[in-house]
C-alpha cells in the first residue's frame, strides 16, 4: 500500500481538529500539530486545512447529491479536501483521487471498506467543475448571521460572505516613508495609510522585514492608533495590547507607551516585534481588571477581547468553533475594561475603544451604554484620511465590514470610536 502524502495527512488533522474538537487552527498549530513537517510540508498543509474550511460549504453542496448513507467524520474530511483540491485548486483529477484513497485506506480499519465509495464519488465530483462556478459562498452560521441581518440588512451580509470566502490579502504598517516601501515592495498604497499585497510569498523574505520597516497588520486594525493620534512624547496605554501591532504603531508616533496584556506568551511575541522594529514600550504582563497604573494616561487604546467575528476572512476556521453562547461572557468584560480605563484616563484625554467584531454588542452597544453610564464623555467623530463618511455611525463611532472596499481586496470587520473625557 502506498503511503500518505504527509501534508494531507496533516491538513485532514488539522480539519478534524476544527471540526469535532472545536480548536482553532493557530491552537492546534501553537499545540505542535505540525512539528515533523518540512516547512514547504508545513505550509501547504495549513493552506489546504484553510482553502479547505473557507469553501467547506460549497463542498458540501457538491458532495451531498452523491451520498446516500451517513459518512464518517474521518471519510467527510478527506472527501470535502479533496472536493477543495479538485474544483478550487484545479488539482489533476488522478493525482487527488489516488491521494484520498490512500488517505481512506491507511485510517484504520474500520474505514477501509469506504475506499471505493470515495474513489467514485471524486471521479463524479471532478468533472461538476460548472456547478462549483455557481456554488455560493457559505453563510455564516446562523447565531452570527441573524445578528449581521437584522444590523446591516440580508445584502449586506451575503456581501460579507463573498468577502469571507475571498480571502484576505497582506497588508502592512509602515514606520514611514509609506510610498517609498510601497514602491519598494510592488505594494499597493490604500488610501488609509496601508501598504497591500495580493501575492507576497514568504513574508520574512521581503525586503525591510529583516529591519523592521513594516510589520503585518490589516489595514482596518491599523485605523484605531490613527483614530487616537497621540502627540509625540504623550503618556499612552495600549491596554490589551498583544501581540502588538498597535503598540509599535504608537511607538513609531513617538508616544511613550505601556503596553499591558494578561497573556505572557502573546506579550512574548509582543517583545520579539518590538525587538524588530527596534521600537520601546514599557511591557506588563497583568490582569487589566486587577492592575493599577502609578498615574493617569494623556490617552488610552483599548483593544478589547472580543468574536474576532471581523477577521473569518483570515480566520475560516473561527465560524466552526464559536457560538453564540460561548462569546456572551465577553461583552460583560469589554464593559468593565472600559469602566476600568476610564478611571485611568487624564481629564481630557482620548481614548479609544476597537473590537474586531461584526456584533453591534461588542461595537456600537458598548459605546452607546458608556455614553450613558459617563456623562463627562463625548465621542469625538473619526476625520481620517481615506475612510468614507458613509461608515460613521449615528453615535459617532466607525463601523468597518469586510465588503468595504471590494474593488481593493476588502479589510477586516472592526468597530472603533474615540472619547474624550471632559477636562
Ligand atoms: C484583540 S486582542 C489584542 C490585539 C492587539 N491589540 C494588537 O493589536 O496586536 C485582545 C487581547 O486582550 C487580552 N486580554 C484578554 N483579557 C484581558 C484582561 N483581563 N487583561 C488584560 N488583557 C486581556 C488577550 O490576551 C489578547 O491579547
Amino acid at each position: 500500500m502506498s503511503r500518505p502524502d504527509p501534508a494531507r495527512r496533516a491538513a485532514l488533522g488539522l480539519i478534524v481538529g476544527v471540526l469535532e474538537d472545536r480548536e482553532s487552527l493557530s491552537e492546534q498549530i501553537g499545540a505542535e500539530a505540525l512539528d515533523g513537517l518540512e516547512p514547504a510540508q508545513r505550509a501547504r498543509a495549513q493552506r489546504l486545512a484553510t482553502t479547505t474550511l473557507r469553501h467547506l460549504g460549497r463542498a458540501d453542496r457538491i458532495l451531498k447529491p452523491h451520498l446516500r448513507r451517513r459518512t464518517p467524520t474521518d471519510v467527510m474530511a478527506i472527501l470535502r479536501l479533496a472536493t477543495v483540491e479538485l474544483l478550487e485548486e484545479k488539482q489533476a483529477p488522478h493525482g487527488v483521487v489516488d491521494a484520498a484513497v490512500t488517505l481512506v485506506k491507511s485510517a484504520g480499519p474500520k474505514l477501509q471498506s469506504f475506499s471505493g465509495l470515495v474513489n467514485a464519488v471524486l471521479r463524479k465530483v471532478s468533472e461538476e467543475g460548472e456547478k462549483w462556478a455557481t456554488t455560493p459562498a457559505p453563510e455564516m452560521p446562523g447565531w452570527l448571521r441573524g445578528r449581521v441581518m437584522s444590523s446591516f440588512g440580508k445584502k449586506a451580509a451575503q456581501a460579507m460572505e463573498v468577502a469571507h470566502l475571498a480571502g484576505a490579502p497582506l497588508d502592512l504598517s509602515v514606520k514611514d516613508e509609506a510610498a517609498s516601501w510601497a514602491e519598494t515592495l510592488g505594494a499597493t498604497l490604500l488610501p488609509t495609510g496601508s501598504l497591500r499585497l495580493t501575492d507576497p510569498g514568504k513574508v520574512s523574505e521581503l525586503a525591510g522585514f529583516e529591519d523592521g520597516a513594516w510589520w503585518v497588520q490589516d489595514a482596518a486594525a491599523a485605523l484605531p492608533a490613527k483614530l487616537l493620534a497621540p502627540a509625540s512624547g504623550a503618556h499612552v496605554l495600549d491596554l490589551c495590547a498583544a501581540p502588538g501591532g498597535k503598540t509599535l504603531q504608537l511607538a513609531a508616533m513617538g508616544a511613550d507607551v505601556t503596553a499591558l496584556d494578561i497573556s505572557e506568551a502573546r506579550l512574548e511575541r509582543l517583545a520579539e516585534n518590538l525587538d524588530r522594529t527596534q521600537m520601546e514600550a514599557e511591557i506588563v504582563a497583568a490582569d487589566a481588571l486587577e492592575w493599577e497604573p502609578d498615574a493617569p494616561f494623556d490617552a488610552i487604546l483599548l483593544d478589547a477581547p472580543c468574536s474576532a467575528t471581523g477577521t473569518i476572512r483570515r480566520h475560516p476556521d473561527l465560524p466552526f468553533i464559536k457560538d453564540g453562547t460561548s462569546i456572551k461572557p465577553l461583552f460583560a468584560l469589554q464593559e468593565q475594561l472600559l469602566d476600568r480605563a476610564l478611571q485611568w484616563l487624564k481629564p481630557g484625554g482620548m481614548l479609544v475603544y476597537a473590537t474586531c467584531s461584526l456584533l453591534p454588542e461588542e461595537g456600537e452597544a458598548q459605546i452607546k451604554a458608556a455614553l450613558t453610564r459617563h456623562p463627562d464623555l463625548t465621542v469625538i467623530r473619526p476625520d481620517l484620511p481615506g475612510v468614507d463618511p458613509a461608515w460613521i455611525t449615528e453615535e459617532g463611532g466607525l463601523r468597518l465590514r469586510p465588503d468595504f472596499w471590494p474593488d481593493l481586496g476588502g479589510m477586516d470587520g472592526f468597530y472603533m470610536a474615540r472619547l474624550q473625557r471632559s477636562a
